[in-house]
């Protein structure tokens, strides 16, 4: 990383030789190298820490003194594996997570590759560097739900360009982790190159057993976020992994796997924190990486180790801490200054020396982008007039004793296969006598495929309801009036991506995500909460089940999780890889 500040000059300012530009006075600073807490002043130059200790040589006429008696100086926290895109965007997130004490966020790039491409993603990269903070990101290698040409996309090539970006930081999860185990050479290539030149090669290993583990350490996975259970978190652990305790919106499991340290007593020094892409309401309530620390202890942490935890343990897995993740000289002065070790909550933030940050308020303006100079690909090419068909949202249907498999939900995303006879009516399979089923289609936004299923516990009312929001990123219309569904996909086509329902031939609600057809380019974080929390009330008027309609909708189309699913390629069956029912062009 950079430093404003020359080594030169930190040396005299920790020899009083040079006046701090500020003077942190007084406090108690969480010594997370040594883990012990420490009545010491920090003098910050530029954009450095220069000083730790008892001296107050640093403090010149014109220096800035902060009196931090009876209050913590803690390192800022990071988030090691960021989404910054549930509704909210990368600019609204860092608008909402630098307050709360997160000043750096390592973010995934999969929806932004898939729209902007290399080109467009470097620069936004660019665009990105005035934001207050650190903001680094992983480098996806697939995507979520193969696709025709996805390996053309995601070329070796380019992916080895941005592995050489300073903000790049290394490999992103890959979350269909069979390919890693079955050996694929483009991802143990990459996965090597990355490890070459330094960087980390992130893993999302759900479900994986321990003997299959092994196989994913041997080519080179260092990290992985997706245990649930505390042997699971063991599992890992023991294999020499990073490993990153989640409490998420989808799956606060915490209390849970936590007990590895309250209980197993391991060493938590590879043990890292992440929120995991939280949907916008739990951070408006639970926090960031704050309320991960905030609940850590809660659970029984020591607060040194719950703050170690998303500071330094995260900072050396990517081999940042020498600039991190801890106060000493040198280091970037990314600073929290804490009033209790309770509620985690920063009085003041300060990102690179300045102070981003007081009682909860952002002082540094957000940068303004427009969004569209970085996109590649257009939001539709199909046309508006052929989503308007009716008939495109019903199943065809030939046999009605010939069982129909049926996408039925046991959980918020976790699904199984039913299969269920339908009467044949003019080619199409009529499920009207079948309440609480809903026809659903995933169309390419080019307009070359449908997939086509049913669903079943997914809502008990709903007419029609299209969304880009979902991880595909394609239109994905679900509900049981084939001319409403049709109805929501036009006025999703017009707004350029997003969320509409349709109920008794009326749009009753309708949220633009035109930046990849995931997020709101507002700027406010708390428009993206307003969108997420009156969606969520729509969709449980009208019986959706469960408690996260946005990870419903997202995973509903990957590949990776158990059950059936909608992807490009046809109905898939996860577990077996077995597409039920293909795809078909579209006209
Ligand atoms: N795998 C994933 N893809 C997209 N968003 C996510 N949020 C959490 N996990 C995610």
């Amino acid at each position: 990383m950079k430093s404003e500040a020359t080594r030169y000059e930190l040396i005299e300012v920790a020899q009083g030789r040079r006046h701090a530009d500020i003077f942190i006075k007084g406090g108690t600073v969480v010594n997370v190298y040594s883990g012990e807490f420490l009545q010491h002043n920090v003098a910050i130059y530029k954009d450095r820490i220069a000083y730790v200790g008892e001296s107050e040589a640093a403090i010149g006429p014109d220096t800035k003194l902060i009196n931090a008696e009876g209050k913590y100086v803690s390192p800022g926290f990071i988030e090691p594996h960021a989404h910054p895109w549930v509704v909210y965007n990368p600019i609204s997130f860092v608008g909402k997570v630098v307050p709360l004490g997160t000043t750096t966020t390592v973010n995934d790039n999969l929806f932004f590759y898939l729209y902007m491409g290399a080109e467009g993603f470097k620069n936004l990269l660019e665009d990105l560097e005035q934001l207050p903070g650190n903001h680094f990101w992983l480098a996806r290698l697939v995507s979520q739900a193969d696709f025709l040409g996805e390996r053309e996309w995601f070329n070796q090539q380019d992916i080895r360009d941005f592995l050489g970006l300073e903000q790049v930081l290394g490999t992103a999860e890959v979350t269909r982790w069979p390919l890693l185990y079955n050996g694929d050479p483009f991802l143990i290539d990459t996965v090597e190159y990355t490890k070459e030149i330094g960087k980390i090669s992130d893993g999302h290993t759900a479900g994986c057993s321990y003997d299959k583990l092994n196989s994913i350490v041997a080519a080179g996975i260092s990290a992985c976020h997706e245990a649930i259970t505390t042997k699971e978190s063991l599992d890992r652990l023991r294999l020499g992994m990073w490993t990153t305790l989640r409490n998420s919106s989808l799956r606060p499991d915490l209390p849970e796997i936590i007990k590895m340290i309250t209980e197993k007593k391991v060493t938590t020094n590879r043990i890292m924190m992440t929120t995991d892409g939280p949907h916008p309401a739990f951070i408006e309530e639970e926090g960031f990486v704050d309320g991960l620390v905030r609940k850590a202890v809660e659970l029984g942490l020591s607060p040194m180790e719950a703050i170690q935890m998303v500071t330094i343990n995260p900072a050396t897995f990517f081999h940042l801490d020498e600039h991190i993740g801890g106060i000493a000289p040198a280091r970037r002065a990314d600073i929290l200054i804490l009033p209790d070790l309770i509620h985690f909550r920063p009085e003041l933030v300060m990102a690179g020396g300045k102070v981003a940050a007081s009682n909860g308020e952002l002082n540094i303006p957000l940068p303004e982008v427009n969004w569209n100079k970085y996109m590649v690909k257009k939001p539709f090419s199909i046309e508006k007039s052929a989503l308007e068909d009716p008939e495109l949202y019903r199943l065809p249907h030939f046999t009605s004793s010939e069982p129909v498999p049926v996408i039925s939900f046991r959980s918020t995303v976790i699904t199984h296969k039913k299969e269920i006879q339908f009467p044949v009516v003019n080619g199409y399979a009529d499920i009207s006598n079948h309440s609480g089923l809903m026809y659903a289609a995933l169309i390419d936004r080019e307009g070359r495929w449908i997939t086509r299923g049913v669903l079943e516990n997914f809502a008990s009312d709903l007419d029609g309801m299209a969304s880009t929001y979902n991880t595909t990123t394609q239109l994905l219309v679900i509900g049981r009036d084939s001319e409403a569904m049709a109805l929501a996909a036009s006025r999703v086509h017009e707004m350029g991506g997003g969320i509409a329902i349709v109920q008794r031939g009326e749009v009753i609600l309708e949220i633009p995500l035109p930046l990849t057809g995931m997020m709101t380019t507002d700027p406010s974080f708390a428009k993206a909460v307003e969108y997420q929390n009156t969606f969520l009330s729509v969709m449980k008027q009208h019986g959706y089940p469960f408690h996260d309609i946005l990870y419903t909708l997202l995973f509903l189309t990957c590949d990776f999780l158990p059950g059936l699913r909608l992807v490009p390629f046809g109905l898939l069956d996860v577990k077996t890889n077995e597409i039920l029912r293909p795809a078909t062009p579209l006209r």
